[in-house]
């Protein structure tokens, strides 16, 4: 099984890793190569809790694969099994910490592949599909205009001011909530769920997901019930809050009221306890995966910092297609294509999910002569900075440079976007939301503003390390930048909000 030279591994670049022994004598055909198993434990202990990214890419040198975790390291595999083959590559894992322990049951993300996950995918695609989008502009630029305006009063506090964006939108939309503070009790609350979520480490990547009855061993057990108390919070709490509002008539129109209404015309009396687990899942699970647009909002500006040369062509090209009494909107998108290259370069650089989210193969399959198992977990490995090998988002010229120029002189390279947000019938159904998201703060920051090194005490330009955080979610670590609203874009805020009111 070790014997396959490498040269046969690269054109395939897929690492299997095996867990059990049963399958590989079962089997005819030959199973990927991959790191050699420890006996009942298989690979469970060589895949570590934090950036398991890294690991997978590195085992990349020694092997060819095995078995029953696939990693797809091309966008050619990732292609013809996630997406052509999704009808036997679309469920998920069982997630035995997420699911079991952390109260995410039923959460559109690790929903099992069937009647269940079908039926969310319809009540996500009544909000968020590429027409529905269209409005919830209204809502966007009204938080457009809060979050100038918070840079214009405290220009140091900008990260919290780009969170309280992402939530306020994701509050309207969700609940019909106004958010006027990252302190809301319901920010607070989705906030929790999420910071004890991420901290305990990568779905599909922790001991427990491999070893089910460590769930009984008090350490975890405690852990858990810590984190389950918060999830359970982050799914209850706004949606009870909606129910009371319809009940006594008085109710933002917003997502979980039209699913209320669309499963129970009669009332929400009248809800089964089915819709309402439903709902009340899907809905919760937006501010879960909210946080990824942040993220990507906070790599923007880290790359601004880092690379002024950048921000500044970006502003150039800006300051040559939009008057200066007015703000950039989505009719100006296709005029400014030097700022949609250093959204596709910010997108590589860091992509905000590195290994997307695990999918489980239910059937036996072959690919390129390989036997693939039934139940093999199957992850994308989008992306590798620090080893360079391949990840698919690394296949370009010298990947290790920011340089949005890339993508104006190869009209023909792979946009990040494609990418970023998964494949297959799992593909990120917010995709087309989160994207319009990050280009209308981008557009807006890149007009009004200028973002610089901070300085220190003796007036000396701080350069920040381009570091990130371990977790399913790679967010920037915090690092200290300068963001100036400008003040002749005075008269294009004041414009913008005009025209927001009438
Ligand atoms: C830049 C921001 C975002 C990124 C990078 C991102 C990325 C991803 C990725 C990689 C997946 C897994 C896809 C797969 O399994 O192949 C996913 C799933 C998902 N995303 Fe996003 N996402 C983003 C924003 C959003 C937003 C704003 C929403 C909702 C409004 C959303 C809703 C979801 C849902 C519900 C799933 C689970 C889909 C399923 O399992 O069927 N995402 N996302």
């Amino acid at each position: 099984m070790h014997d396959i030279p490498l040269s046969c591994s690269l054109p395939v670049l897929l690492i299997f890793l095996y867990m059990t022994f049963r399958r590989l004598s079962s089997s005819r055909m030959k199973l990927p190569p991959g790191p050699r198993p420890v006996l009942f434990l298989g690979n469970a202990l060589q895949i570590p809790s934090t950036s398991p990214q890294f690991t997978f890419t590195k085992w990349l040198e020694e092997y060819v694969f095995q078995q029953p975790m696939l990693v797809l390291n091309t966008l050619e595999s990732a292609r013809d099994l996630l997406h052509k083959r999704s009808s036997i590559y679309s469920d998920r894992p069982k997630f035995v910490l997420l699911d079991e322990l952390m109260g995410w049951h039923n959460a559109s993300t690790i929903v099992q592949y069937g009647p269940r996950f079908r039926r969310h995918r319809r009540f996500i695609q009544q909000t968020f599909n590429q027409v529905a989008i269209n409005e919830l502009r209204a809502i966007q630029e009204k938080q457009i205009s809060y979050l100038l305006q918070d840079i214009i009063d405290k220009p140091e506090q900008t990260d919290d001011h780009l969170q309280r964006f992402s939530a306020g939108i994701i509050m309207k939309v969700t609940y019909g909530a106004d958010v006027k503070s990252i302190n809301d009790p319901l920010v607070q609350i989705a906030h929790r769920a999420e910071l004890l979520t991420i901290e305990s480490g990568t779905p599909s990547a922790t001991l427990v997901d491999y070893i089910p009855a460590l769930k009984y061993l008090p350490t975890w057990a405690r852990k858990a019930a810590l984190v389950k108390e918060a999830v359970d919070a982050m799914f209850n709490v706004p949606y009870e809050i909606v129910k009371s509002q319809m009940i006594s008539g008085v109710v933002s129109p917003c997502m979980t009221s039209r699913l209320m209404a669309t499963c129970s015309p009669a009332g929400v009396n009248s809800l089964s306890s089915e819709d309402e687990e439903d709902i009340k899942r899907v809905v919760g699970t937006m501010h879960a995966v909210f946080s990824q647009t942040q993220c990507v909002l906070s790599t923007f500006i880290l790359a601004m910092v880092l690379h002024p040369q950048v921000f500044n062509k970006a502003q150039a090209e800006m300051n040559g297609v939009i008057a200066i009494d007015r703000l950039p909107n989505f009719e100006d998108r296709d005029s400014l294509p030097y700022l949609e290259s250093v959204i596709k370069e910010v997108c590589r650089w860091n992509v905000p999910v590195p290994l997307g989210l695990p999918h489980r193969l239910m059937d036996d399959d072959v690919y390129r002569d390989y036997h693939i198992p039934k139940g093999t977990t199957v992850v994308s490995n989008y992306f590798s900075s620090e080893v360079q090998l391949p990840a698919i988002l690394q296949n370009c010229s010298q990947p290790q440079l920011f340089r949005p120029e890339r993508y104006l002189e190869d009209p023909h390279l792979l946009d990040p976007r494609e990418v970023i947000f998964g494949f297959g019938r799992r593909r990120c159904p917010g995709r087309h939301f989160a994207d319009r998201n990050v280009w209308l703060v981008a557009a807006s920051l890149v007009c009004s503003t200028i973002i610089g090194k901070a300085k220190d005490d003796a007036g000396r330009e701080i350069t920040p390390e381009a570091r990130f955080l371990d977790g399913f979610v790679r967010h920037p670590a915090e690092f200290p930048y300068s963001i100036k609203f400008r003040p002749e874009k005075m008269s294009a805020l004041s414009n913008w909000n005009d025209a927001l009111e009438t």
